[in-house]
C-alpha cells in the first residue's frame, strides 16, 4: 500500500487560469439532508463551496433551506420530493447519501437517471440503503466513501477483517462496477484500479459526527474543478488535505470541527496552487 504525501496537493491544486468562469469549476448536486439530518447536506455543501466547486444546488427536504442559507448563500437549493431528474442529468458531479434516511426513492431514480460520463459520489445512509436492497451500482465514474460499517454493508468484508488489504481489494473488484473506494478510519486506505494508497496523518480530534459528510464534499469540489489531473489523484488530495487542515486545527484545539475544516479549506489551498 503505497503512503499518501503532500505531494499529491502539489500535483493536483492548480492556480486558476484568467480565462474561466463558474461554469468552469464544475456544477455539484448534493442531494441529501432529511429533515432530521439536514446538517448532514449543509456540510456537504460548506465544504464543497469553501474547497472551489463552482456551482453547488443542494436538493434536500425544505426545511432545511433556511438554515442551509443562513450558512452559506453561495448554494441553491431544491425540494428533494420535486421532480429531480433534470437536476441529475445537467450536474457534472453528483454527491448522493449524507444525511439521506431511509429514502431509497431517491438512490433509485438517482442511479437510474446518472449517466456514463457523470461522476457520482455514493455516502453514508445511501449506501447502507444500497446494501439493504442489494441494488446495483450505476454505471457512472463511481467514488464510494464508506465507514467501517458501511463498508462491511455493502462488501460483506467484516470490519474485523478489514485489516487485511487483499480482501478488500478482491471485494471491490466483485462490484459491478469497480469504484474508487474511500475506507475511512484511522488511516483511511483508498483502493483504486491504480494500486491502493494509504493516509498516514489524521487523528482522533475528527471524531466528530459530520467529519465524514466534510469529506465527501471535500471530494466532489475536488472532483468538480481538477480536469488536468485524474479521478484517483483528485480524491487521494481531497482525503488528504482533509486531514491536513485537521491536523493544523489540532495543534491549537481539542477537538477539530468539520465546519472549522471547511472553513480553513480556501486558505490551505491557496499555499499549493502554482
Ligand atoms: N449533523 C448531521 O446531520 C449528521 C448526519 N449524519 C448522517 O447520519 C447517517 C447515519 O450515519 P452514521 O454513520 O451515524 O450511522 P450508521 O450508518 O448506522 O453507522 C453507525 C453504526 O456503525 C457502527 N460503526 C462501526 N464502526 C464504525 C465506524 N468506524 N464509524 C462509524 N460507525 C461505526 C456504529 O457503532 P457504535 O457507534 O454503535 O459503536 C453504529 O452501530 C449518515 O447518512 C450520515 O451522513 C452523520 O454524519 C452525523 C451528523
Ligand atoms: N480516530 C480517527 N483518526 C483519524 N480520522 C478519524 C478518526 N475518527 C474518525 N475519523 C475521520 O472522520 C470521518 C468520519 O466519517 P463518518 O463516520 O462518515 O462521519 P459522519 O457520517 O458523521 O460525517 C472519516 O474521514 C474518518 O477518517
Ligand atoms: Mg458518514
Amino acid at each position: 500500500m503505497k503512503k499518501l504525501t503532500e505531494n499529491i496537493l502539489y500535483q493536483v491544486i492548480k492556480k486558476r487560469p484568467e480565462q474561466s468562469y463558474k461554469g468552469t469549476y464544475g456544477r455539484v448536486l448534493i442531494i441529501g439532508g432529511t429533515k432530521q439530518f439536514g446538517g448532514a447536506a449543509i456540510m456537504n455543501a460548506l465544504a464543497s463551496v469553501h474547497s472551489g466547486a463552482g456551482l453547488v444546488t443542494v436538493a434536500t427536504d425544505p426545511s432545511n433551506f433556511t438554515a442551509l442559507h443562513s450558512h452559506l448563500p453561495e448554494a441553491m437549493v431544491v425540494n428533494f420530493n420535486d421532480y429531480l431528474i433534470p437536476y441529475i442529468q445537467s450536474h457534472d458531479v453528483i454527491l448522493i447519501g449524507s444525511g439521506l434516511g431511509d429514502r431509497l426513492d431517491l438512490v433509485k431514480t438517482t442511479f437510474a437517471a446518472v449517466s456514463a460520463k457523470q461522476i457520482m459520489i455514493v455516502d453514508g445512509s445511501a449506501l447502507t440503503l444500497v446494501a439493504a436492497n442489494h441494488l446495483v451500482w450505476p454505471t457512472s465514474r463511481l467514488i464510494i466513501t464508506p465507514h467501517q460499517m458501511e463498508w462491511q454493508r455493502v462488501s460483506d468484508v467484516p470490519i474485523s477483517q478489514q485489516t487485511f488489504e487483499a480482501l478488500n481489494s478482491s471485494a471491490r473488484a466483485h462490484f459491478n462496477v469497480k469504484p474508487i473506494v474511500v475506507l475511512k478510519q484511522f488511516h483511511t486506505q483508498i483502493y483504486t484500479d491504480n494500486g491502493s494508497f494509504e493516509l498516514t496523518i489524521g487523528g482522533p480530534y475528527q471524531a466528530t459526527g459530520g467529519m465524514g459528510d466534510t469529506l465527501a464534499g471535500i471530494i466532489a469540489g475536488f472532483v468538480a474543478q481538477f480536469s488536468n489531473t485524474s479521478l484517483d489523484d483528485n480524491v487521494l488530495a481531497a482525503v488528504y488535505i482533509h486531514s491536513a487542515i485537521a491536523d493544523e486545527l489540532a495543534q491549537q484545539s481539542f477537538v477539530t470541527l468539520p465546519t472549522q475544516i471547511s472553513a480553513k479549506l480556501p486558505y490551505f489551498m491557496k499555499k499549493y496552487a502554482n
